[in-house]
């Protein structure tokens, strides 16, 4: 089995063209994709039920007389939890307690202050209704992907908690069942692709609508949820994962090439870089790479992931890899280096840090605390990991004295004239006290 790997120097002038190219990642906008899900859709939307069991026969092979099927009963659920095996048992037990205490520190509360007069201003903070979870399952299952989605909707209080998850040829995955039982999901349906966006977003007979939809997965999911957004709230669009290593070379070679292969065997699209001053070092990654890739049980995955968008980067010095880190600005940044700390300031764009050489990007994957939903494919830059504040709304709370809407009367009476919206000028001038 043959390794290959882009190799890179920050310092040649072609580098910026080179990164570009391995950085690009335009399936969501592909016409094919986009052509097939926006039909998914709209037929979902148009036929319900009907179109969801067709999609689902037809991608998932799965072959149901009704969506009613398709519904995972909580007895079912409870059964999973109580038949998996105790070491299962147990480290779902310890990653869900783990992901809850990280993130109720994230829950905001309602605020509010008094004006001298006593009048009132504030935010109200409202849980959303009802959530649609999206778990993937099309080419390997996530039972993990269920906590980091689930407990902070719990955590926020959302009334009513929908998970989709495919089930390839009908296939029931016990952990995923389990970890649905523990994080408290109210409702699981064994749907999954664009077609399970669809239903979540407009309702069918069976699923019901929900007011927004997280959680990630493939070219056609992230699409979906694109072309769903505005109908329903999105969280981000989560594409597929990504890992960038920064190494002073001082970490054993095996532990920086099995943590690049811990994202590169997720999915063909999967992106895995390492940056490091050092080029013997370099070397020596790649050569753990190509000695563990046959060692790998998605092997296949990862070999196509690492020859399309992988890469070894040679900078001059960790300041120098900090600019590529920042111009990348990965889902998952792991700091193997003597002091994470001393670069941690100049980071400004990763989804999540990982600091030092013991912190492997799969602690945080599965049980650290933080969530694994994490922003792909440079968005990094203005969006962040999913937590309790995206199922969290706001609504603001203005309560005037009858001296306050005088006072405020005068001011908005003047900006409504400017803006010739004389009714509002109005209103606010008949609370004018003479
Ligand atoms: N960011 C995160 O937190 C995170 C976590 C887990 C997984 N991931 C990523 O999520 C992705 C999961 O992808 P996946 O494929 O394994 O599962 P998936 O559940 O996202 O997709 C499977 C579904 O895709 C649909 N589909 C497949 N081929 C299709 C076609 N030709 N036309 C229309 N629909 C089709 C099917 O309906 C199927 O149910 C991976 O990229 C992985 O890296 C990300
Ligand atoms: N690495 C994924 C986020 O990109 C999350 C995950 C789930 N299971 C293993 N990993």
């Amino acid at each position: 089995m043959t390794l290959e790997i882009a190799q890179l120097d920050a310092n040649q002038s072609d580098f910026e063209q080179r990164l570009n190219g391995l950085l690009a990642w335009d399936s969501v906008s592909d016409q094919g994709v986009q052509t097939a899900v926006a039909e998914i859709v709209t037929s979902v939307r148009q036929r319900g039920d009907a179109a969801v069991l067709e999609y689902t026969r037809r991608f998932d092979r799965v072959d149901a007389a009704s969506v009613a099927d398709l519904v995972v009963s909580a007895d079912r659920l409870e059964h999973a939890w109580n038949t998996i095996p105790a070491a299962q048992r147990e480290a779902l037990q310890v990653a869900a307690d783990r992901v809850r205490s990280y993130h109720q520190h994230q829950k905001t509360e309602s605020w509010s202050y008094r004006e001298a007069d006593g009048s009132l201003l504030g935010q109200k903070v409202t849980p959303l209704d009802r959530a649609g979870l999206y778990v993937p399952g099309g080419k390997a299952t996530y039972p993990s992907s269920v906590l980091m989605n689930a407990i902070p909707a719990k955590v926020a209080g959302v009334a009513e908690v929908v998970m989709v998850v495919p089930t390839p040829g009908g296939e029931l995955n016990e952990m995923v069942l389990a970890a649905a039982h523990i994080a408290g999901v109210d409702t699981v349906i064994t749907i999954g692709g664009a077609q399970a966006i669809a239903a979540l977003a407009y309702g069918t007979e069976t699923v019901p609508r929900v007011d927004k939809i997280v959680g990630p997965g493939n070219i056609y999911v992230a699409t979906a949820k694109r072309m769903v957004f505005g109908q329903v709230g999105i969280d981000m669009i989560a594409g597929p994962s990504e890992i960038l290593v920064v190494c002073d070379g001082k970490t054993d070679p095996d532990w920086v090439a099995m943590d690049m292969f811990s994202q590169a065997e997720h999915d063909e699209d999967a992106q895995s870089i390492l940056v490091s001053p050092d080029a013997d070092f370099l070397e020596r990654v790649r050569a753990s790479l190509e000695t563990l890739l046959p060692t790998l049980e998605r092997s296949a995955i990862a070999q196509v992931s690492l020859a399309n968008r992988g890469a070894l980067i040679k900078v001059s010095d960790l300041d120098q890899a900090v600019e590529v880190i920042n111009r990348i600005a990965p889902e998952h940044l792991e700091l193997s280096v003597d002091d994470p700390e001393a670069i941690i300031e100049k980071v400004r764009h990763a989804g999540a840090i990982f600091m030092g050489r013991y912190t492997a990007e799969a602690l945080g994957d599965y049980c650290a605390g933080p969530n694994h939903v994490l922003p792909t494919s440079g968005t990094a830059r203005y969006s962040s990991p999913l937590g309790v504040y995206d199922f969290q709304k706001r609504s603001s709370l203005i309560m005037c004295t009858a001296e306050k809407a005088s006072e405020l009367g005068k001011v908005a009476s003047v900006l409504a004239r400017g803006e010739s919206l004389t009714a509002h000028a109005r209103s606010a001038e008949y609370r004018i006290k003479d």
